[in-house]
C-alpha cells in the first residue's frame, strides 16, 4: 500500500521540522555567535564562507538552465543580482558578494586574500561544489528545493546582527550589511522555493524525496562548519 500524501501544511511541517539539523546548531556557529570566537576563526569563516557566496550565483544560473518554466526563471533571476549586483536606470547596487567583501575588510582581511581563496580549506570547497554539481544535474524542482535551507537562515542571520556587535567590538559595524540585507532576500526566496516544492512534490514518495534533498542540503552546511571547526579548532562554552 502506498502512503496517503501530506496536505500542502504537514508537508511544509515536515520540511521545517528539519530545521533542527541546520548549521545554527554546529558548535562552530555556536562558538561563532555566542561571542567565543577569537579574531583568527571570525577571519577564518568570512574567508571560507566567499567560497559559498560566489558558488550561490553560479548554482542559481545553472537551475534556471535546467528550468524550461519563464515564469520561474522571471522570479528566480533576482537571486543573481542580489549576489552580482546589478546597474540598471541609472540604479546600482553592489550586490551580495561585494558586500562580503566589506565584510572581509571589516574583520580585517585584505580583498586579495579572500579572493585568490587562499584560505579555503579542500574539505569545504568540496562539500560547496556538491552542491553546485547536484544543481547542474538534477531535476530543476530539487534544484529548487535543495534552496530551501533558507527558511532557517533569516534567524542565523539575525543571530548574528544581535551577537556580534556585542561581542566582537574590533569588527566595523558597517560590514555587518550583509547580514541584513539576507533577511528579507531571504524570506522572498523561501516564498518562491517553497510554493514551487508544495506544487511539485505531491505524491508521498515525492514528499519523502524532497525531504532527502533537503537534508543533502543541510548536510553540505553542517560539512563546511566541520572543516572549519577542524582548521580553526573550536571552543565549547
Ligand atoms: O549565513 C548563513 O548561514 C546562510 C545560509 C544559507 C543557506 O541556508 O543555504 C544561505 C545564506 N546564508 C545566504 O546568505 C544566501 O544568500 C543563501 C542562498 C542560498 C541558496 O541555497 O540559494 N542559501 C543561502
Amino acid at each position: 500500500m502506498t502512503a496517503t500524501p501530506w496536505n500542502r501544511i504537514e508537508f511544509e511541517q515536515q520540511l521545517r521540522e528539519r530545521g533542527r539539523s541546520y548549521h545554527i546548531h554546529h558548535p562552530f556557529n555556536v562558538m561563532l555567535n555566542t561571542g567565543r570566537a577569537t579574531p583568527e576563526q571570525v577571519r577564518g569563516w568570512v574567508a571560507n564562507r566567499f567560497y559559498y557566496q560566489i558558488a550561490i550565483p553560479i548554482k542559481d544560473a545553472a537551475v534556471m538552465s535546467n528550468c524550461p518554466d519563464a515564469a520561474v526563471r522571471r522570479g528566480w533571476v533576482q537571486r543573481i543580482l542580489d549576489h552580482d549586483g546589478f546597474e540598471l536606470n541609472g540604479i546600482t547596487d553592489p550586490g551580495g558578494i561585494e558586500a562580503w567583501l566589506r565584510l572581509a575588510d571589516a574583520v580585517g582581511l585584505t580583498r586579495e586574500e579572500v579572493q585568490d581563496q587562499r584560505h579555503v580549506i579542500p574539505a569545504l570547497r568540496f562539500a560547496v561544489d556538491a552542491y553546485v554539481n547536484f544543481a547542474r544535474r538534477a531535476p530543476w524542482q530539487e534544484a529548487v528545493c535543495s534552496s530551501l535551507t533558507e527558511l532557517f537562515a533569516p534567524e542565523i542571520h539575525k543571530q548574528r546582527l544581535a551577537t556580534w556587535p556585542e561581542h566582537y567590538g574590533w569588527i566595523e559595524p558597517g560590514g555587518l550589511h550583509y547580514f541584513r540585507s539576507r533577511v528579507s532576500q531571504a524570506r522572498r526566496d523561501v516564498e518562491q522555493g517553497l510554493a514551487v516544492t508544495l506544487d511539485h512534490f505531491t505524491t508521498r514518495a515525492q514528499q519523502e524525496r524532497a525531504l532527502e534533498v533537503l537534508q543533502f542540503k543541510l548536510d553540505i552546511l553542517w560539512a563546511m562548519n566541520d572543516a572549519m571547526a577542524l582548521k580553526y579548532g573550536v571552543s565549547n562554552p
